[in-house]
């Protein structure tokens, strides 16, 4: 693909990142992001680089900054979608505000065109960074934390058969099939590879804080009915903490069983878990709120629809609907203007129209709503979207929900 540039900036080209600058790309990317790893783990960030579609701006010759894109697979309404997670996105200090991110980004959207990906993701170093690029909150997450210095006090019985650690090198075979089915309730989570598995969850090493213990992963029935991937930590003579980084249950009893297994481990007093999602049924099932507080709620993947059309077309409807939708999408003008959704028995629709609009809302909005964590009415409410046909927003409302909320836990 030729190289382009944009004409705010004429003197940064932006074009593909050749496996010949990697290091370069990582010792920009370390700079940015005021990071200093070991020699393993820059080996597996260049890896898991080498694997990335990846953009490059230049000035000159000299590569000033880059972004790349992992080839996900991401679950929405009733499937899943190629999704690729944009991550390392990152400008040299001297060359920052002159719009590397934007053409980069400009770039990379056109690379995604191409490999017909109608969606992109990724997590924020800040929040408001992406929402001009067309990127909306597709998920929330929640951070909970438990007073464990007593028992966890609970409404439900746990269920009470027993459970049993499992080496890391095990766990990804026995959890995985387990996981694969909660992202069919779940939109925003990501099909996670054996790879995936190995390096992300189960690395001996907690990348962010060495005093963590390696990964701990207890599990429940067998056939597997529930895990907790956890890692704990304790200075000498502070009571230790307990990081829940994964939890999944087929049900209240055996969630109920593994928040009280991670609640009652010796020598600690805090149980952290980050990133839950938002209807976390322990938030509901937890007695004592004053024992089980949520201490922050947060924009968790930040989704981009790069191709509206397909996007809509590939994802599943809770209802009917019948609605005229103008979509304004200043970077990618194909996915504007009015365009008629239809949905029910006889399949999905979305074609251009020159009906009235039922609602106008921008792209980052729509993305909101895509997997269901954002409702057209509250965007209504908000002053974000206008409703020019009463009922409207509360139609495709029913049509976009999902039983479960949307929710990403796997970072990158
Ligand atoms: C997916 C990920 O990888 S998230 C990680 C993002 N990277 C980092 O946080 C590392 C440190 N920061 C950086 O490398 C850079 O500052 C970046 C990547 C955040 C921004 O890159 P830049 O090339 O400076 O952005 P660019 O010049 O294209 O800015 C476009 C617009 O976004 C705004 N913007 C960009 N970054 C920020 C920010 N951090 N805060 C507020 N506004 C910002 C600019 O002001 C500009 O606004 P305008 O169009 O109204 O003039």
């Amino acid at each position: 693909m030729a190289s382009r540039s944009i004409p705010c900036t004429p003197v940064l080209k932006f074009r593909e990142l050749p496996e010949s600058e990697l290091d370069r790309a990582l010792d920009l990317a370390y700079l940015a992001f005021h990071e200093k790893p070991g020699a393993e783990l820059r080996a597996h960030h260049r890896e898991l680089l080498r694997g990335c579609v990846r953009v490059g701006a230049y000035d000159g010759d000299a590569l000033v900054a880059t972004v790349s894109a992992f080839p996900f697979t991401l679950s929405v309404p009733g499937g899943e979608l190629p999704c690729p997670g944009v991550t390392f996105a990152c400008v040299a200090p001297t060359h920052r505000r002159r719009g590397a991110l934007t053409g980069m980004l400009a770039e990379l959207f056109a690379r995604c065109a191409a490999q017909d990906w109608p969606i992109a993701a990724l997590w924020a170093s800040e929040a408001v960074i992406y929402g001009r690029f067309g990127f909306g909150e597709g998920t929330r997450g929640f951070t909970v934390e438990i007073d464990s210095t007593r028992p966890l006090a609970l409404r439900i019985a746990p269920d009470d058969r027993p459970l049993r650690l499992l080496s890391p090198a095990d766990a990804p075979a026995q959890l995985a099939a387990l996981y694969d089915r909660t992202r069919a309730d779940r939109p925003g989570r990501i099909a996670r590879t054996r790879a995936w598995w190995t390096d992300e969850w189960m690395n001996q090493k907690d990348e962010e804080d060495s005093a963590y213990s390696p990964p701990r992963v207890v599990a429940l029935g067998e056939p597997l009915a529930g895990y907790a991937i956890y890692r704990t930590k304790r200075d000498h003579d502070a009571p230790g903490l307990v990081r829940v980084d994964d939890l999944e249950a087929e049900s209240p009893a055996v969630a109920a069983a593994l928040w009280q297994y991670v609640t009652s481990i010796d020598l600690t007093a805090k149980v952290r878990a980050w990133g839950r999602p938002v209807d976390d049924p322990l938030l509901l099932f937890a007695a004592d709120r004053d024992q089980v507080r949520v201490t922050a709620g947060f924009p968790a993947l930040w989704l981009r629809l790069l191709d509206v059309r397909t996007a809509l077309l590939r994802r599943s409807y809770a209802a009917p609907v019948d609605v005229v939708l103008d979509v304004h999408d200043a970077h990618l003008p194909a996915n504007s203007g009015p365009h008629h959704l239809t949905s029910g028995p006889a399949g999905t629709s979305y074609e251009p129209t020159h009906d009235p609009a039922d609602i106008s809302l921008a792209v980052r909005d729509l993305a909101a709503c895509y997997l269901g964590g954002t409702t057209p009415t509250a965007l209504v409410r908000a002053g974000l979207a206008t409703e020019h046909a009463p009922g409207a927003a509360a139609a495709l409302e029913a049509a976009l929900r999902t039983e479960w909320s949307p929710h990403t836990v796997d970072g990158f």
